[in-house]
């Protein structure tokens, strides 16, 4: 435990992290020469918005990957790629995670159509600068040289998606579904390194839970160090997988059991409990509930009663109370991968996947 506490003092607790996962393809080894600490924090990328105010220290991360907020491997490669040059970012201090309800997503596009297609894009995209031209081209058969009118619009186009009210729906179940075991590995690899940072994080982190937050979703809140969510019926927070026929890995089961007690741990995973939010305060699945338009607001106000005490001797206390269950994934890593694959890929597996998915979709019709 000394060198646990030398190690964390030194490296800081996500540096310890850092130095046993230095052969993860997702980890600060990839990710690293990507970002120096020169950068500015405030980074706008597709699926992830985040915004470091430097004056106190603490970034707001915002999800906004329509329609529900899915942990695609894609979100989760950006979001491991943002916490990591955060945490690198001295002057961060605190993180707060919340879902944009809303965005407006702006979006500069380049498109060549026919001419038959004019009309259709003029209708969705204002462009900037449209420039008729004729292209020759080459048929189908390769013999004849046909000449075709063509539109080349250069589009600045804004497109606006809506964001049901989740924070996020947890696993993209697609990326478990018909993939090969190469591409489930890869993935449930960044599945792992999202929790390893978000867990392991020197920064103090709140999840501001705007939404309904199941399953991987859940898993996000609860690697947090506080959570707060909006008091609204219509949300549920949990770790459902029971409910969908397939099995929640020991690291969520041990970050649930960490947050709740093994008893309410057990009720809750055995059942694929969702709670609403003020059966998740009653277990301590949340710590607090607020009005839907309050839940950003307070998550600033308790970060800076967070921000108050020392890091060194936040960090350090944070390193004692998770560096076992931190550790238990990091010695197991690849056999959870290879249970994960093997387990997600059988036909049962697979059949249950299928029917929650078209569960989803009925619900909608
Ligand atoms: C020996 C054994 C050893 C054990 C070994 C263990 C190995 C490990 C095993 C595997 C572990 C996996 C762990 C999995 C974790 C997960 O996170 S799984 C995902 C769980 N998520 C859910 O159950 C949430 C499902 N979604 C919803 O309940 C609702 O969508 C919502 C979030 C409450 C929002 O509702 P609403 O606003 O009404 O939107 P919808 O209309 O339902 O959805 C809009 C579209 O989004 C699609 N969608 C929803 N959720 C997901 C998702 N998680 N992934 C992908 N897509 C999703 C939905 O189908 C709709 O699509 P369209 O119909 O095409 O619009």
């Amino acid at each position: 435990m000394a060198n646990v506490l030398r190690n964390s003092a030194k490296f800081g607790f996500s540096g310890v992290l850092s130095q046993l996962s230095i052969h993860s393809r997702h980890g600060r080894e990839c990710v690293s020469p990507c970002f120096s600490l020169q950068q500015r924090n405030n980074s706008t990328s597709p699926k992830i918005k985040v915004d470091l105010d430097n004056s106190t220290g603490v970034a707001v991360l915002r999800m906004q990957s329509p329609p529900v907020n899915s942990l695609s491997l894609d979100f989760l490669t950006e979001f491991c790629i943002n916490l990591e040059k955060l945490e690198m970012d001295k002057s961060c201090r605190g993180l707060i995670i919340t879902s944009v309800s809303t965005h407006t997503h702006t979006h500069t596009d380049t498109d060549t159509v026919t001419q038959s297609h004019k009309t259709m894009i003029h209708t969705i995209t204002p462009p900037v600068c449209v420039v008729s031209q004729t292209l020759s081209k080459v048929s189908s058969t390769g013999l004849d040289i046909i000449t075709l009118p063509v539109c080349v619009c250069v589009c600045v186009c804004l497109v606006s998606q809506t964001l049901s009210k989740v924070f996020s729906a947890g696993l993209d179940i697609m990326e478990m579904y018909g993939k090969s075991p190469e591409r489930c590995g890869e993935f449930w690899k960044a599945v792992q390194e999202m929790w390893l940072k978000l867990y392991g994080s020197n920064m103090a982190t709140i999840a501001a839970i705007n939404g309904s937050s199941p399953a991987g979703g859940c898993l996000m809140s609860i690697g947090c160090d506080y959570r707060i969510m909006a008091d609204n019926p219509r949300y549920s927070i949990g770790l459902n997988e029971t409910q969908l026929g397939i099995v929640a890995p020991f690291w969520f089961k041990d970050t649930l059991v960490n947050t709740v007690g093994n008893r309410a741990a057990e009720l809750s995973l055995e059942l694929g409990l969702l709670y609403s939010a003020p059966d998740a305060l009653k277990i301590g699945l949340v710590d607090q509930l607020v009005p839907e338009d309050q839940v950003l607001s307070t998550a600033q106000d308790t970060m800076s009663k967070w921000l108050a005490v020392p890091d060194h001797a936040r960090q350090i206390t944070k390193s004692m109370m998770r560096k076992q269950t931190i550790d238990k994934l990091l010695s197991n890593r690849e056999a959870d991968i290879t249970n994960f694959v093997s387990f997600i890929t059988k036909d049962s597996i697979q059949r249950s996947l299928r029917m929650y998915l078209e569960m989803l979709k009925s619900r909608k019709a």
